[in-house]
């Protein structure tokens, strides 16, 4: 369908326990969407308001769609992001029928399924990278205990899941000021492209308790990728099993960092919220291209 700078945007509101998102639709709607059109969107007071915006794009011979990823804030572009993934499964798979798709991301490919019995999404989030460079980080560092201190968090565990994450292991998270502390860790020099906060209580060898500052986006009730983090490293620092209930404020992720092949997989719930059209008028006209 060819759309023009009058047609309204249709977008699907979705989300993972409260991490909320817009869903786009580009293999039917092609329009640029750059940075600044992003975050208009993403504005919560002057848009339709989301922790990120997400679309999807046409898939290719092995994935059954390819799907973009940016920050609501800034329209920052992210390489994983583990609720919306399965919210994207969760269409893909009403749409084909089918009880698998796979997905691609910059990342990789992600493979999605459902627990018919429950209903909940799995999401195959590929594998945990643990090298200081693909985190990334500035300089050479132990990503198991990164020698970082910002206020009262101290010797992360830094890992990425396509996105990066450091995961703060505190006794209380609810005495921690995240809003103060996650975007001084966030901008740290040490992250050269940000990275989001976690902090995390152990509960006991099956539960922890996270929250999370994410990248361009602050507070978020749940964050799947953080969750994956969190899995990954408490299990590097000997805290929990290899799957883990992980409690975030928005509710319960379970993850599981697969020993076999070092993946980590995400189960929890998806949920629809509407579908809607943005007025043409909240998306910067794109700049005109160059004569
Ligand atoms: N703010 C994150 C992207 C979204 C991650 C989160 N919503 C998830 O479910 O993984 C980043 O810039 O890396």
């Amino acid at each position: 369908m060819s759309t023009t700078s009058t047609t309204p945007l249709r977008f699907l509101k979705m989300h993972g326990l409260g991490n909320d998102f817009v869903i786009v639709d580009r293999r039917t709607d092609a329009r640029p969407l750059p940075a600044a059109a992003i975050a208009a969107v993403g504005n919560r007071r002057t848009g339709v308001g989301c922790d990120q915006f997400i679309t999807i794009e046409p898939g290719d011979a092995e994935a059954d769609a390819v799907m973009g990823i940016y920050n609501g804030d800034d329209g920052s572009p992210s390489g994983a992001c583990g609720n919306a993934t399965r919210c994207v499964a969760h269409l893909l798979m009403q749409e084909t029928g089918k009880a698998e798709v796979t997905i691609r991301t910059v990342s990789g490919l992600l493979r999605g399924w459902r627990d018919v019995a429950t209903g909940l999404v799995t999401v195959d989030m590929g594998p945990a990278r643990l090298d200081w460079q693909e985190i990334p980080l500035a300089e050479p560092r132990d990503t198991l205990h990164a020698d970082l201190s910002v206020g009262p968090l101290h010797d992360p565990v830094c890992v990425s899941m396509g996105n990066p994450h450091a995961v703060f292991f505190v006794d209380d998270v609810a005495a921690v000021d995240l809003p103060a502390v996650g975007p001084q860790v966030e901008r740290h020099p040490l992250f050269p492209a940000r990275t989001n906060v976690e902090i995390v209580q152990v509960l006991d060898r099956g539960r922890v308790r996270m929250r999370v500052w994410e990248r361009a986006a602050g507070i978020t009730m749940a964050c799947g990728s953080g969750a994956c983090a969190v899995g990954v490293a408490a299990v590097r620092r000997g805290l929990t099993d290899r799957r883990v209930a992980v409690a975030l404020d928005g509710g319960t992720l379970t993850i599981e960092w697969r020993e076999a092949d070092g993946h980590v997989l995400m189960t929890g719930p998806v949920a629809t919220a509407f579908a809607g059209t943005l007025d043409p008028s909240l998306l910067p006209a794109p700049a005109p291209a160059l004569t």
